[in-house]
């Protein structure tokens, strides 16, 4: 809570930092509102004394002061409404959400992306960028609001009795209720976030291409609308349920406040019975009265929406200590300009977050500088994992992973990146035009037609640019009017986009043609190997593939054949098949399909 209040106050500094002048109106429009109501009622008991007594002048004075505060609360509210709404959609929709972003994007770590707890509030971030602009200034309405209630209060004990003052009590009661209820809401947001991620997936799964086909032809369309219609409402039924228990406190709260405030309001009509106060007490009384309901109600939301905030403000919270020890890990080591010595893998382990078993276990093999090794293993066996790991998406539980004899954990994260290039499996299809597909690969060289035409080559797609209506620059994507590519053309920009740095020190192919007939795989393959051995020769590159089809890895230096995250065989492809073990076997299994086949 002490660390959301410091986020609302930080993001009043950085309005008043960047918008000066109507941070300073909107604020100073909320201050002068709190004194009007007070100031009314004394204007007000002021000219009824007056027409009591027959005192035209105080009457005069008194009307004329009503009305001119009158007309001054309501430009006040008004003009500090539209400066707080153009502020906080400018500090809210326009920076934070900006700011959030490029936080998300600029995160060196995978785990907000794979593990279902950082998913949550990753979910949670979408719209709190808009949610929580706007907290700061419901967090001074609250503020205010109790101002003048406090001074509303001050004014009956003062001017009109002061066991009146005992309704401040009564005032807080429903602002102490109504915490319960926020709280319950604010968890439920949370614990929601799953289920409404859940009827999302499913949503789009039942509309978008993606799974459109096999749904289809398995008749799932009705089963998956059940289960995002079971989704939504279990998220609503959550939202729903913590909503009408802060109803109920909200009630439960008003209701001590009204009986209070009907005992009040009793005394001072008694009194003026009995000629303890006049008929301006009574005006001011009710006069109060009203108003201090309103003002009770405008406390009551400020601090609602301001609870509300805190949805959308814990989150972002959450985001900056993230973003803070991604930081603290991302190492300061520069890579070596050349591989001389190679990568030495030394008794990795890596288990994932939440789950019991380890995806690598003890895990050592060396990779000498410009050398070519293949990874292969069944389903499961860790073979992407370890590649992550090399490309430090995550860093390993034990052991240690060695370039050139430095650790890669005090390496540079994004200096380690930049000499590095990879294709993965599930890899990304950019609606943009073809030539930024390709030359995001390697962003200062995006505009180069050379690296371009050279990247496009290396990942035989030359054949694909030529079909392209505009070639380079040809829209990619229905979604944007521009042409769709096949799952096959799709890999092979994504191959591409690989391609595009001349000068890596580690280059990953991962299922590199999965989506490919067997001559492209063929012919890919055959680049590759040439393009890992031009490569070797400038910087000593180590390329590292990873493919389920035996018979097009055994060209590779190396053959390292994972299980169950361990590493159980490794050699060249002849040496392994001497050896007689798991990869003969699976290779003769696998040849003899392909034998078939033909
Ligand atoms: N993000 C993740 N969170 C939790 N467990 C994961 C995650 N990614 C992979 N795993 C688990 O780690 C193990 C190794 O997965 P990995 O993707 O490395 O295997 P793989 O050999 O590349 O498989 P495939 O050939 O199917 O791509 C598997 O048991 C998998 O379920």
């Amino acid at each position: 809570m002490t660390r959301y209040l410091g986020l609302l106050a930080e993001l009043l500094r950085e309005s008043w930092r960047r918008y000066p002048f109507p941070t300073a109106a909107g604020l100073a429009a909320v201050v002068l509102a709190t004194a009007t109501t007070p100031a009314l009622a004394l204007a007000l008991r002021h000219a009824v004394d007056g027409i009591v007594t027959a005192d035209e002048r105080a009457a005069a004075v008194g009307a004329l002061a009503a009305a001119g505060i009158f007309a001054l609360d309501r430009y006040l509210r008004d003009a500090g409404e539209v400066y707080e709404k153009v502020l906080a959609d400018q500090l809210g929709a326009v920076h934070l959400r900006g700011r959030i972003e490029r936080t998300l994007a600029g995160l060196d770590r995978l785990d907000h992306l794979e593990r279902t707890d950082l998913l949550d509030r990753v979910t949670a971030l979408q719209g709190a960028g808009w949610r929580i602009g706007h907290a700061p200034w419901q967090a001074v309405h609250a503020v205010a609001g109790a101002v003048q209630l406090g001074l509303l209060l001050f004014l009956l004990g003062s001017q009109v009795d002061p066991w009146l003052v005992l309704l401040v009590g009564f005032a807080a009661v429903p602002l102490w209720f109504d915490q319960y209820g926020q709280r319950a809401v604010s968890r439920a947001t949370m614990d929601t976030a799953e289920a409404f991620r859940l009827q999302r997936h499913l949503f789009n799964l039942a509309t978008g291409p993606d799974g459109g086909k096999e749904i289809r032809v398995a008749g799932a369309g009705a089963e998956i609308a059940r289960r995002q219609r079971a989704a939504w409402d279990e998220a609503i039924r959550g939202r729903y349920r913590a909503r009408l228990r802060a109803a109920a406190w909200r009630l439960t709260g008003w209701t001590v406040f009204t009986a209070g405030f009907g005992a009040g309001l009793g005394l001072v009509v008694h009194r003026a019975a009995n000629g303890q106060g006049t008929l301006g007490d009574v005006v001011l009384a009710m006069t109060v009265a009203v108003t201090l309901r309103d003002a009770l109600q405008a406390t009551l939301f400020g601090v609602q929406v301001t609870m509300e905030g805190r949805a959308g403000g814990e989150p972002l919270l959450w985001l900056r200590d993230y973003a803070r020890r991604a930081a603290r890990d991302r190492g300061a080591g520069q890579p070596p300009a050349t591989l001389r010595d190679g990568l030495t893998i030394s008794g990795v382990s890596f288990t994932y977050p939440g789950t019991g078993r380890p995806a690598l276990d003890r895990v050592s093999f060396r990779v000498p500088a410009g050398s070519v090794v293949a990874v292969v293993g069944e389903y499961g066996s860790g073979k992407t994992t370890l590649v992550k790991l090399l490309a430090k998406f995550y860093a390993p539980d034990h052991g240690r992973i060695l370039v050139d004899g430095q650790d890669l954990a005090g390496l540079d994260t994004g200096a380690w990146r930049a000499r590095c290039s990879a294709a993965f499996q599930d890899f990304g299809r950019f609606h943009v035009r073809f030539g930024d597909a390709v030359g995001i690969g390697d962003l200062p060289h995006r505009e180069d037609q050379d690296q371009l035409q050279e990247a496009v080559r290396a990942a035989d797609a030359d054949g694909l640019v030529a079909g392209l209506p505009d070639g380079f620059g040809t829209q990619l994507g229905r979604r944007f009017d521009g042409v769709e590519l096949s799952e096959g053309q799709w890999q092979k920009t994504a191959l591409a986009r690989a391609s595009m740095r001349r000068e890596p020190l580690l280059f990953v192919l991962d299922e590199p043609t999965a989506s490919l007939d067997a001559p492209s795989e063929h012919v890919i393959f055959e680049r590759y190997l040439a393009r890992a051995r031009d490569l070797a020769a400038r910087t000593g590159a180590v390329t590292v593939i990873i493919s389920h089809r035996f018979s097009t890895v055994t060209g590779a230096d190396r053959i390292l054949v994972l299980d169950q995250g361990r590493l159980v065989e490794e050699g060249t492809h002849r040496e392994l098949l001497d050896a007689g073990g798991r990869y003969a076997a699976a290779y003769a299994i696998q040849a003899t399909a392909y034998a078939h086949d033909v």
